[in-house]
């Protein structure tokens, strides 16, 4: 199975790093505009294979897109990442154009992948792929619930000085500082509810924690976090190319479900070897729903300024 990877940045060699040593493809085709960049990153991860023992065959290539040809997917990490104080939004006017014309050129030598969107504002990017390339909905699959999930399990292992892999949790709602969605309520410690165990006010500081994941890794670094990115992305990844049918929030286009149309957000997939095999309906509670519904309008509203990208 061969994936292409477009970024060979923070993300993207992460991510081929990762898929590499778990060995979740047999081909990685990093991809970049800068010249000899994603070549130079291949042959280093290419020099881990007899230490970490991998066969996975990694390769570079400066914005030859014939070198991606039939790919099973294709991962966008191309983009300009956020610096310490802004947010994720304002990455829009130069991410769109090169999301845009990426998802271009990889259609027209692996016409069959499935895409998997990272750049920023992710699910303003997943919709603009989906309407700029009219690719089905289960072809196009925004990352960031399973970053956000991760981050959720951690901050509660912390609070309940558990380990992360006892930990059961989902984030839904848009990937934005104030548009993620912690799902508390039905987090749980290895069945149990964690509020057995955590006070409202320490769960409501865990989600507003995991909310401010990203921007609290932005400011530590001074550029957007990599590692816990692209190992979510190879997750995913292995769950499309393994057809493992996990459940993992994804950004997802919706036509209906969770009241809202027209619009890419986190919501709860089964993903396998079709992409989004099925969208999952969890009950919400009231309180729940009001802030999907808010979410809602604050990605619709990103949305439109692609009216210029799209037309
Ligand atoms: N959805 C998510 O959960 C996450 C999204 N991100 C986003 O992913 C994107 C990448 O982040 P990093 O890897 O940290 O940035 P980076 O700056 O390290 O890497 C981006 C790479 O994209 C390349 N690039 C730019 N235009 C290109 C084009 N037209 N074709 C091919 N390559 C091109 C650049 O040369 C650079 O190497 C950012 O937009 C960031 O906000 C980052 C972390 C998590
Ligand atoms: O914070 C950012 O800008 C990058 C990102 O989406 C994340 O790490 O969640």
């Amino acid at each position: 199975m061969k994936v292409t990877i477009v970024g060979a940045g923070n993300v993207g060699a992460t991510c081929a790093d990762v898929i590499s040593y778990r060995g979740i493809a047999s081909e990685v085709v990093l991809l970049d505009i800068k010249e000899g960049f994603a070549e130079g990153k291949a042959m280093d991860i290419m020099q881990c294979a007899t230490t970490t023992g991998f066969n996975t065959r990694v390769s570079g290539s400066t914005n030859d897109y014939s070198k991606t040809a039939n790919s099973n997917v294709v991962v966008i990490t191309s983009g300009i990442p956020r610096k310490p104080g802004m947010t994720r939004e304002e990455l829009i006017g130069i991410n769109a154009g090169i999301v845009k014309s990426v998802a271009d050129n990889v259609l027209k030598y692996s016409p069959d992948a499935i895409i998997v969107v990272v750049s920023n504002p992710m699910d303003t990017m997943a919709y603009l792929t989906l309407k700029a390339t009219g690719l089905p909905k289960n072809r196009i699959i925004g990352m960031g619930g399973a970053l956000d999930s991760s981050r959720f399990k951690y901050y509660l292992s912390q609070a309940l000085n558990k380990p992360s892999n006892d930990v059961q949790g989902m984030v839904i709602g848009g990937h934005g500082d104030t548009t993620m969605i912690p799902l508390t309520r039905i987090a749980s410690y290895n069945g149990s509810p964690v509020s057995d165990f955590l006070s409202q006010e320490v769960l409501d500081k865990v989600a507003a924690d995991t909310m401010v994941g990203g921007a609290t890794l932005t400011g530590l670094l001074g550029t957007s976090a990599w590692y816990a990115p692209g190992a979510s992305v190879a997750y995913l990844v292995d769950s499309i190319l393994n057809d493992q049918r996990k459940m993992i929030a994804c950004s997802v286009y919706l036509e209906g479900e969770y009241g809202q149309s027209d619009i890419c957000m986190g919501v709860p997939c089964i993903i396998g070897k079709n992409g989004i095999e099925e969208i999952v309906n969890i009950n919400l509670d009231e309180k729940e729903k009001g802030l999907f519904a808010k979410s809602a309008d604050a990605v619709r509203s990103m949305n439109d300024a692609l009216k210029s990208v799209l037309a």
